[in-house]
């Protein structure tokens, strides 16, 4: 279809065909200069008359007019390219029958799109995460955005944690597209145990068998950040930004994601996309859990104790190495959107599958994984470290833009397996401060990194986590004592594992023994302790043993991966204007 309609006071060509919608100035001089054109797959709405959707929606009743919304890259000169704002154009038409024949062929060409976006989506709103605005966040950014789009959504306000979880294990999902939380990287978690062990529980496998090739969830994970961190939005859009994330959305992006999964013995402990860490960021979080009311400042406070604690960890790390010609952690690439490393390794994970299946946008489909791979031989490093940190992703974020691992894959199907040996206390300074800049943090002496598919990690001999009753009983306590803490009376599918095993021996719930252990003493004993805890994307863990393994592109996320410039550090504080809204000064 094409016109010539107004758009302010000037006249427009304006097209639109199967792929893109455009219009351009009838003015012959600026004509290269005054298109603008925007992908179908980019359109978001369209109403009659003269409409605002955000901060309110406004409607000036128009016979002529249409408003067009759709994404636009960016909110200023110097904002990161992964900010997306609402475009919103406004063409006038020589009648109504003119205006109305473009409102329908819109219509349709958005129609045409259906199949690739979600209809309908379960969504989760901490109430308390972050500063405590995801209602609010929900309700002014998100609600009315997917309400232009069409997309209707059921909205549960949590009451407690671990209800999200639970909602998405046992309720019926049917007609659902996606799950949405608006929260952090806590509420992430619950919706991705949720999605997991639905998945597993609907093809009849089990997690807590560490060698299951487990089945990848076709339910897709959507992330409306509104938490105190919120990585794994960061580390999979770019930004922390909640219209940003309500576009992929409703544009029904689509990101595979790696995920590993967390054994202790023969029991599922936790799934985790961003960090699984030992020692630094172990301590780190368990002396932040001490000081909640700090807020989000709570982990600059607990990193400084944590540093000047300069502790270091003894212990045998074990891994099975990715294929080096694939990829390596020092090779100074980034997994961009459409990275290629991870298309290549959607080929190699799901072979028999049909690739269109994994393509970029949102499509329900059925796949599954190859299982043919050989484990081959894990390598054993022996030591004492001042930090052991595996992450499937770059586990970039505001403080860290480029990450943890800045060359890591999301959806690669491998994680990087970082060692910090112990050092001084000036050296570990640098290795951190090496994070927040572009230095590598990998070329120091003490630092090695190793791109792998499964790690072990066991104590010394003498410091095995025990694994007589007494102890898994206080390991269950803890667990849930802390789940207590969160007004939550459910018990989660490891304690229930652990629990089951500890009545099959005929121990019940009220022969717990209290008993003190270094498990979560952080800095309140004058005795260092000779053994950390795990951090597992946040969350502690109650075992040191334990087995990971990366399950490549196991969920789907409506997001895209970080798209060129987004994420680095194209913003210089102070000297362009950028209204605040770009992630190096949030
Ligand atoms: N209604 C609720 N009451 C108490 N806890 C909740 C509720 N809803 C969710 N939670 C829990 O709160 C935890 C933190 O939530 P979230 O990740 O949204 O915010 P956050 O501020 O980023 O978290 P954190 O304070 O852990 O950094 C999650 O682990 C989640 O299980
Ligand atoms: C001298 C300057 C020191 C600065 C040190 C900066 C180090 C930043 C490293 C960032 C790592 C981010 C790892 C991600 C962790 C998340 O998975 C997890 C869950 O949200 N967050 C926390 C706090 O554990
Ligand atoms: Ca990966």
């Amino acid at each position: 279809m094409e016109s010539v309609l107004r758009v302010g006071k000037k006249r427009y060509r304006v097209i639109l065909n199967g792929i893109h919608f455009s219009w351009t100035e009838l003015d012959k001089k600026n004509r290269d200069k005054k298109t603008v054109s925007v992908p179908v797959s980019e359109l978001i709405g369209v109403e009659k008359g003269r409409v605002e959707i955000l901060p309110q929606k406004k409607v000036e009743e128009s016979e002529q007019h249409f408003t067009v919304f759709s994404v636009m890259r960016g909110s200023c000169r110097s904002s990161p390219s992964g900010l997306w704002s609402v475009g919103r154009t406004e063409f006038y038409c020589s009648s109504r029958d003119h205006r109305d024949h473009w409102v329908t062929q819109l219509k349709t060409a958005l129609a045409a799109k259906s199949g690739m976006r979600p209809q309908r989506l379960l969504v989760f709103i901490n109430p308390y995460g972050g500063k405590k605005k995801g209602v609010q966040i929900y309700r002014t950014l998100a609600s009315p955005l997917l309400e232009l789009a069409g997309i209707s959504a059921h909205v549960v306000v949590t009451e407690r944690a671990n209800q999200a979880r639970d909602h998405i294990l046992k309720k019926e999902l049917t007609g659902f597209d996606g799950v949405v939380c608006v929260g952090g990287d806590g509420m992430f978690s619950e919706l991705l145990h949720g999605v997991i062990g639905r998945t597993q529980q609907e093809a009849g496998l089990s997690e807590h068998d560490p060698t299951v090739t487990l089945q990848p969830c076709n339910l897709h994970i959507g992330i409306i950040p509104a938490g105190s961190t919120d990585c794994v939005c960061f580390a999979t859009v770019g930004v922390n930004d909640p219209v940003t994330s309500t576009l992929h959305i409703i544009i029904g992006d689509s990101q595979p994601l790696d995920v590993c999964s967390v054994h202790h013995q023969s029991t599922l402990v936790r799934y985790s996309v961003s960090l699984v860490g030992y020692g630094f960021y172990g301590d780190v979080l368990a002396e932040s859990e001490k000081h909640r009311w700090m807020g989000p400042l709570r982990y600059d406070y607990s990193g400084c104790v944590t540093y000047l604690s300069n502790r270091s960890y003894s212990g045998t790390v074990q891994f099975l190495p990715a294929d080096p010609q694939v990829s390596s952690p020092r090779d100074n690439t980034r997994c961009l959107s459409g990275c290629r490393v991870c298309s290549e390794s959607t080929e190699r994970l799901f072979p028999q599958s049909d690739a269109s299946s994994h393509t970029s946008s949102y499509s329900p489909s059925q796949y599954s994984q190859d299982s043919s791979q050989s484990e081959g031989d894990w390598v054993s490093i022996e030591g004492r470290f001042k930090c052991v940190s595996l992450t499937c992703m770059s586990s970039s974020c505001p403080r860290s833009p480029l990450g943890l691992s800045p060359a890591a894959h999301l959806a690669d199907g491998t994680g990087d397996l970082i060692l910090v040996r112990e050092t001084h206390a000036l050296g570990f300074l640098k290795y951190l401060h090496r994070h927040t800049n572009t230095e590598d943090q990998f070329d120091l002496p003490f630092v090695e990194v190793h791109r792998v598919r499964a790690v072990k990690f066991s104590l010394p001999p003498g410091e095995e986590d025990s694994e007589d009753e007494e102890d898994e009983e206080k390991q269950i306590e803890g667990w849930e004592s802390k789940t207590e803490t969160d007004g939550s009376t459910h018990k989660s599918m490891s304690q229930q594992h652990l629990a089951e095993k500890r009545d099959e021996r005929g121990m019940g719930d009220d022969k717990k023994k209290k008993k003190k252990s270094d498990f979560l003493c952080g800095l309140c004993c004058s005795r260092a302790p000779s053994v950390s805890v795990w951090n597992c994307d946040g969350e502690i863990l109650p075992f040191t043993e334990i087995l990971c393994r990366v399950h490549g592109q196991l969920v789907r996320l409506f997001a895209r991966g970080i798209e060129d410039g987004a994420g680095s550090r194209n913003c210089r504080v102070g000297n362009r204007k950028c209204k605040g809204r770009c992630v190096l000064h949030t």
